[in-house]
């Protein structure tokens, strides 16, 4: 079923304005720093929350708004969240048989759908157990089956994998990704995540919300591959310089309010004036010492001073105080002596940096935002 929501609502000094839409069979997910208003969003869809004007329909039907409000229960909503919050005191296997009991199956046939979901999560094999006995990534694929048993239109995916330990999230994850494509064809799907991985894998579409407001949305490859805003870029591990963009020929310079320019490939709908951020990679960040010359084709050049020196998978990640980030080998960190309070010279060649306008005046530390 398709959703469709509008919702405002106002809480102290947070206001919450959001428009969603996911199709039969989409996957959104949500990302957003702490309080941004993530679960608040999901809240008001699951109808644990009033907004104080929502407009939500599922499908051909109204679940908010025009005078309605379902109750939660009468929704058609499934829920996953950290915990599965399995009742203790019922089997794995009645834990999964309640939704369709509660909705009028007897005990033989809400038992016989529930033997379908947990095949499906493949969890059939822990049926007799109780909750307590459970694993948290079992409990969390048995938390799924019981959300989908009650067959819902809309899923809602509260942080499904955070509270797992990195071993038992890529078993999840992993069927999560079955489950959604091959089961989530007739719901719609929100997740809200704070891991980029996540919306890659399981995601078709995302949806940044910063400060109540959606501030960057669309499909879920090209918003992490060309971030807008500092938080985004935060996400996807790359460099974001905030500033006004200048189109040069086929070239585009931006301006960060500290006078820094920055030169790079403008995308199209780029214009003059525009609020615009410059997007590189800290792999495409070179590192010299602070009296280099640096020279050869058009070279953004930043004198920086190191603040981090910290192993990140195979490369060690330089952070400085201008904000960019860099990857280097282990042996050039030992070759520039790199430590915290080393002054450096960064550059990074025009031809790899990404210009795009900015949906807001781009937030955070100037003159640039890397990590
Ligand atoms: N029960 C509540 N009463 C009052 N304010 C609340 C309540 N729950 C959340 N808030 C506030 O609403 C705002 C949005 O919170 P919400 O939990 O939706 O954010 P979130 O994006 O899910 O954050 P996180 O990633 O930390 O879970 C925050 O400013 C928060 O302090």
């Amino acid at each position: 079923m398709t959703l469709r929501a509008e919702l405002t609502l106002t809480r102290g000094s947070f206001e919450l304005s959001v428009s969603l839409s996911v199709p039969e069979g989409g996957v959104l997910a949500v990302l957003g720093p702490n309080g941004a208003g993530k679960s608040t969003v999901l809240s008001c869809l699951a109808g644990l929350v009033r907004a104080e004007r929502a407009h939500v329909r599922l499908g051909g039907r109204v679940l908010d708004g025009d005078g309605v409000r379902v109750p939660a229960h009468e929704r058609g909503v499934g829920l996953l969240a950290q915990n599965a919050l399995l009742f203790p005191h019922l089997s794995v296997l009645d834990n999964v048989a309640f939704s369709p009991r509660s909705r009028g199956a007897s005990k033989a046939e809400a038992r016989e759908v529930a033997r379908r979901w947990l095949d499906e999560v493949d969890a059939r094999e822990f049926a007799d157990r109780s909750p307590a006995e459970l694993s948290g990534g079992q409990a969390q694929r048995v938390g799924l089956a019981r959300a989908l048993a009650g067959e819902p239109g809309l899923l809602l995916l509260d942080e499904p994998l955070a509270a797992l330990d990195v071993d038992a999230a890529p078993a999840v994850r992993g069927v999560l990704r079955r489950v959604l494509r091959e089961s989530g064809r007739k719901l719609a799907t929100v997740l809200v995540t704070h891991d980029p991985l996540d919306a890659l894998t399981l995601a078709d579409h995302v949806a940044v919300l910063a400060e109540g407001r959606i501030v960057e949305q669309g499909p879920a490859r090209e918003v992490l591959a060309a971030p807008r805003t500092v938080f985004t870029a935060r996400l996807a591990g790359v460099n974001l310089v905030p500033g006004t963009a200048t189109r040069t020929g086929s070239g585009a310079v931006v301006r960060t309010a500290s006078g820094q320019s920055f030169h790079g490939v403008p995308a199209r709908d780029l214009a003059d004036g525009d609020a615009a951020v410059a997007v590189f990679n800290p792999g495409a960040v070179a590192v010299h010492p602070h009296d280099a010359e640096v020279a050869g084709s058009p070279r953004n050049v930043v004198n920086a001073v190191v603040t981090a020196v910290e192993p990140h998978g195979p490369v060690v990640r330089l952070r400085t105080r201008e904000g960019i980030s860099a990857d280097l080998t282990p042996a050039s960190v030992a070759d520039l002596a790199l430590e915290p309070g080393t002054p450096v010279r960064l550059a990074v060649k025009a031809a790899v940096v990404a210009v795009h306008a900015a949906p807001e005046p781009a937030r955070g530390p100037d003159p640039a935002i890397g990590w």
